[in-house]
């Protein structure tokens, strides 16, 4: 039996262990003889229907945590903590500051599931398996993905612990011919030819503009073009030129083929960065980004992210903005 323990203090539960009715859980896709691996609509279902019997409620909300953003998940109230490990065909986390978990409760009074780690391309997973959880969400109810991530700052008029709303992105393993969306289209989940060119909702980020003005943040957003390189190497110096030039204002590895998969299945998309670090442009420079500064960072800013998530999220409902 997979165990479900109740958290001191919260009112919630957590449910941690690797088996599932007493079996290993195997991660399991479908294999099509001609082009590989893939999720069927069908074996999503198996996972949906997995989380439907641990959740009494279905979230309307998503938040996936960026690189040391774990902590968002902690604006939720009665929280149902439920480990990667113990979910139908769901991938593990590998990444340092991605704990590995979903988390169900109420953010702001809106049933809302956190994920508490993202997948990269540079883990190994292939990019249609990244973004899994997007379709999962979407399946069990959520019309509101708030992305997150940590990113190095690219202009120069960006700081460390900035935050940045995403306008645009500019998809460049795309351009190589990598896409979550390439394999047949299932138009269960959405058309063969998406749009892009509203990707990010642009009411959303007017709102988000507005509540971190009156919380006191106003002077640390900004609005601006992410890229996510695959990594995960931190880019060269002629690399980071480059994608300056291109007019991308922050460089990760994620968020992209999620924005991409979440729009391809009409959810409402707002995306913010936070800049833990800014991209070395000059030769001269010995500073060295790592992982773990981004981590800091993150962890040096939860308090005014949980508080802006928190208040504009409940803006959002009140004023009814992306409900389609
Ligand atoms: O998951 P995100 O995009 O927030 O993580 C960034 C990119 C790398 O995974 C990591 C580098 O420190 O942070
Ligand atoms: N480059 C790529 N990804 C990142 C960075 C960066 O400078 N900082 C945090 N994630």
């Amino acid at each position: 039996m997979s165990t479900l323990k109740f958290m001191n203090g919260h009112g919630g539960a957590k449910i941690t262990n690797g088996t599932i009715n007493g079996d290993a859980h195997v991660h399991k896709d479908v294999f099509h003889p001609e082009i590989g691996h893939r999720y069927t609509y069908e074996s999503l279902q198996e996972t949906v229907e997995f989380l439907r019997s641990k959740v009494p409620y279905l979230p309307e909300v998503g938040v996936i945590c960026g690189s040391g953003l774990g902590s968002l998940a902690e604006c939720l109230d009665n929280p149902i903590e439920i480990s990667y490990d113990c979910i139908p065909h769901f991938p593990r986390s590998t990444v340092k500051g991605h704990v590995g978990a979903l988390v169900f409760g109420f953010m702001s009074g809106l049933p809302t599931v956190c994920m508490k780690g993202r997948f990269h391309y540079y883990e190994g997973y292939p990019l249609w398996k990244c973004c899994m959880p997007i379709r999962i969400m979407k399946l069990l109810g959520v019309s509101h993905l708030f992305i997150t991530n940590a990113a190095g700052g690219l202009n120069p008029s960006f700081r460390v612990g900035d935050i940045m709303f995403v306008k645009d992105h500019i998809n460049l393993m795309g351009f190589a011919g990598n896409n979550p969306l390439q394999g047949p289209n299932d138009e269960r989940f959405g058309p063969r030819f998406p749009p892009m060119n509203q990707a990010y909702n642009r009411e959303i980020i007017k709102l988000a503009n507005k509540v971190a003005k009156d919380i006191g943040l106003g002077d640390r957003v900004h609005e601006g073009v992410y890229t996510c390189l695959g990594g995960p190497n931190f880019e060269t110096v002629a690399e980071l030129r480059m994608l300056q030039m291109l007019g991308a204002d922050a460089v990760g590895m994620s968020t992209v083929h999620e924005v991409i998969t979440a729009n391809h299945c009409d959810m409402t998309v707002f995306v913010f960065s936070l800049i833990t670090n800014e991209c070395i442009v000059e030769y001269e420079s010995l500073a060295k980004p790592s992982h773990e500064e981004v981590i800091d960072v993150g962890t040096q800013r939860e308090n005014s992210l949980k508080q802006f998530v928190k208040e504009l999220l409940k803006q959002i409902f009140e004023n009814r903005i992306g409900t389609k």
